[in-house]
């Protein structure tokens, strides 16, 4: 599909939402994009009739030439990875012969993937990103284009090189108020603190605002955010806060006014997308597939357990979404309210 030699085409495994948006910018900005995706008919559909970007943001149509992993040739200085967590392994084996020996692979996902693909591509070749736009993939050559969000750069090590500024330019491209910074794990633990929330959004049928707006949800809410942040503290990670997420608001110095207050402000900022529910309520709801469960909140109980931390609310949701998944609870208040028992103890052993 594409020939030795192109190395300077930016190459994004995983045309999804989030990588399928960012491969109709930078093509419409004339970057040389190739998109590779295991769903071969996303990929005709990018090839045939072009990706058609939908939505509140912007609406058009860019064409952007797609392949399956089977049919990439040749190797790449500029790799970004952007499938679910679960799939980074799988991923990273399909692309890594197509990785320069001086290219890098960004991250474009949420969770702690960076760990991983510094251990499969070594250090030197990974790139940290944290994304917070929404974005769905509606069916083959269409995403949805819900909200613009916060968008950050930086490398694993906090050094700034050449690359890095290369790949903010890129990423500005597509979010004029992208982010370079020195620190990315500050705000990959805090939209792991965000994303706790948005889990136990995905136990509901509800909206994430409608989740973020119920008083009676408050108190869980807050408690995730808590354990979060207790275990970024002990990582001795300082959370950035971002898009109405304020990690500041979940720590032991902080009261119940400014948590209420974070909460309030998720509640407005997700009032305001297309994207009216979390991907991980999608993946439950309508793709009727795992969720990313484990890489993203099952990782933080372990991490939390390396320290002697005890973080039930979170193991408890990591459970529960099991449940889900496994056909065995529905997504209902109920099923939410099983976390505020644990918050009371009130939950049965
Ligand atoms: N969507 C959003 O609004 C946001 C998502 N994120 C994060 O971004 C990451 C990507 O999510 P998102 O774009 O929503 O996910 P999507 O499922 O929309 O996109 C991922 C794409 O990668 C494909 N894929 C899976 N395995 C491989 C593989 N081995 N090689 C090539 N392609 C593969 C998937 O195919 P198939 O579906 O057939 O498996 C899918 O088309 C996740 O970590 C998510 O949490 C972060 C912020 C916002
Ligand atoms: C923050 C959000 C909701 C995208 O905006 C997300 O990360 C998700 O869908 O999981």
């Amino acid at each position: 599909m594409t020939e030795a030699g192109q190395e300077d085409t930016i190459l994004i495994w995983g045309a999804g939402a989030i990588g399928g948006i960012l491969g109709a910018y930078w093509a419409r900005a004339g970057h040389p994009v190739l998109l590779v995706d295991i769903d071969a008919a996303h990929v005709a559909a990018c090839n045939e009739t072009g990706l058609h970007i939908e939505g509140p943001v912007e609406e058009f149509i860019q064409a952007v030439p797609a392949a399956t992993p089977d049919q990439v040739k040749g190797t790449f200085r500029r790799v970004v990875l952007a499938v679910k967590a679960q799939a980074t392994e799988a991923a990273m084996k399909m692309l890594l012969p197509h990785l320069a020996d001086d290219g890098y692979i960004l991250s474009a996902q949420n969770g702690l993937n960076e760990h991983l693909i510094a251990e499969l591509a070594g250090p030197q070749r990974t790139m940290g990103a944290f994304v917070n736009y929404g974005s769905d993939w509606q069916g083959p050559g269409r995403i949805l284009f819900g909200n613009r969000g916060a968008v950050v750069v930086g490398e694993i090590d906090g050094s700034i090189r050449d690359r890095t500024r290369e790949m903010f330019d890129l990423l500005k491209v597509f979010e004029p108020d992208a982010v370079l910074t020195e620190n990315i794990w500050s705000y990959l633990w805090g939209k792991l603190g965000y994303g706790a929330q948005l889990f136990a959004t995905a136990l509901t049928p509800d909206s994430m605002s409608a989740n973020f707006a119920d008083p009676d949800r408050v108190p869980v809410l807050i408690e995730l955010g808590r354990e979060v942040m207790k275990v970024a503290k002990a990582e001795n990670i300082p959370p950035r806060g971002f898009n109405g997420f304020d990690p500041a608001a979940y720590s032991d110095t902080a009261g119940d006014a400014e948590a209420r207050a974070s909460i309030a402000a998720l509640a407005a900022f997700t009032s305001k997308t297309a994207k009216t529910h979390s991907g991980i309520w999608r993946d439950l709801a309508v793709r009727k597939r795992r969720t990313e469960v484990d890489p993203q909140i099952g990782i933080i109980v372990t991490i939390a357990a390396k320290h002697g931390l005890d973080v039930p609310v979170l193991a408890r949701l990591v459970e529960l979404i099991h449940e889900i998944e496994d056909g065995k609870r529905p997504q209902s208040k109920d099923t939410f309210m099983e976390l505020d028992k644990v918050l009371r103890g009130t939950a049965a052993a």
